[in-house]
């Protein structure tokens, strides 16, 4: 069953086209990931699924009372402003102990809820902003770089958690990943996006060859060479973005 569906989905900033005629599915259960190079429309992507950003064309299709539990990639909180977890999960909406409670636990953040969100260390926030996205139950789990300054021990964990959950709720996962292993071992489907979608597929079984080695941690060109490209589009030549890396990884 389609959770989502982009018709064509095209969405501009200031007037600029920023994604162009983007078409992709999300059925429920699966991992899907999203690559791209530094301003390829990712977090537009995300942003214009949850509703935040309006189409400048096409369609954004969701199952009926689709609910969906966002993680972006930054969140400011005024370090001087009092906050314990607990509260922060009640805004803007109060939720009651249980519900807390519940997204605590499955976020592996159960003994933060009385300590203040100016005081956590940045694999904890992740970890409350996770429970902060799982307190509505989603069916669609987005998540925007949501390792983005862990180190890798931390957001290894970080993305366990992310397995775990989806076991538990049998939610779909989209994320923004520029980790190679993450992508590696975590997506049933990758989507490499450079203001549409370049290609997409099921990610290579590489990660005991010498060119995973070489390719991890190598940043964004890496995880565009995860995955066969099949070049096949009408606009690959329209592609700007560099391809080499691949034919190493083959
Ligand atoms: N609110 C905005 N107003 C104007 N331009 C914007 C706005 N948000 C994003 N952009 C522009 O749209 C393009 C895509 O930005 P977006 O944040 O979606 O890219 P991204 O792939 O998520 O980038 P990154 O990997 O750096 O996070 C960029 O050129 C960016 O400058």
């Amino acid at each position: 069953m389609s959770l989502v569906t982009l018709q064509n989905l095209s969405v501009r900033h200031s007037g600029n086209p920023v994604l162009t005629d983007v078409n992709f599915s999300i059925t429920k259960g699966e991992i899907v990931t999203v690559v791209g190079p530094n301003g390829s429309g990712k977090s537009t992507l995300l942003r214009s699924i949850i509703g935040a950003l309006q189409p400048s064309s096409g369609q954004i299709n969701r199952a009926p009372d689709l609910r969906i539990g966002y993680v972006p990639q930054k969140l400011h909180i005024d370090a001087t402003l009092p906050l314990t977890v607990r509260r922060f999960l009640s805004l803007p909406k109060r939720v009651s102990n249980s519900v807390a409670k519940t997204a605590l636990d499955r976020a592996g953040a159960a003994n933060l809820a009385d300590r203040q969100m100016s005081r956590l260390s940045g694999g904890q926030f992740q970890r409350v902003l996770l429970a902060r996205a799982l307190l509505c139950d989603p069916q669609l789990l987005i998540l925007d770089e949501a390792t983005q300054g862990l180190d890798q021990p931390g957001s290894a964990s970080f993305y366990q958690q992310i397995e775990t959950v989806r076991q538990q709720l049998g939610c779909a996962v989209l994320m923004v990943s520029h980790e190679l292993h993450v992508v590696m071992a975590a997506s049933d489907r990758v989507i490499c996006l450079n203001g549409h979608v370049c290609c997409e597929g099921e990610p290579e079984q590489v990660a005991s060859a010498p060119e995973y080695r070489a390719l991890f941690g190598t940043g964004t060109h890496g995880a565009l060479a995860l995955y066969r490209h099949e070049h096949n589009h009408s606009h690959d030549s329209d592609c700007d973005h560099d391809h080499h890396n691949h034919e190493a990884a083959e």
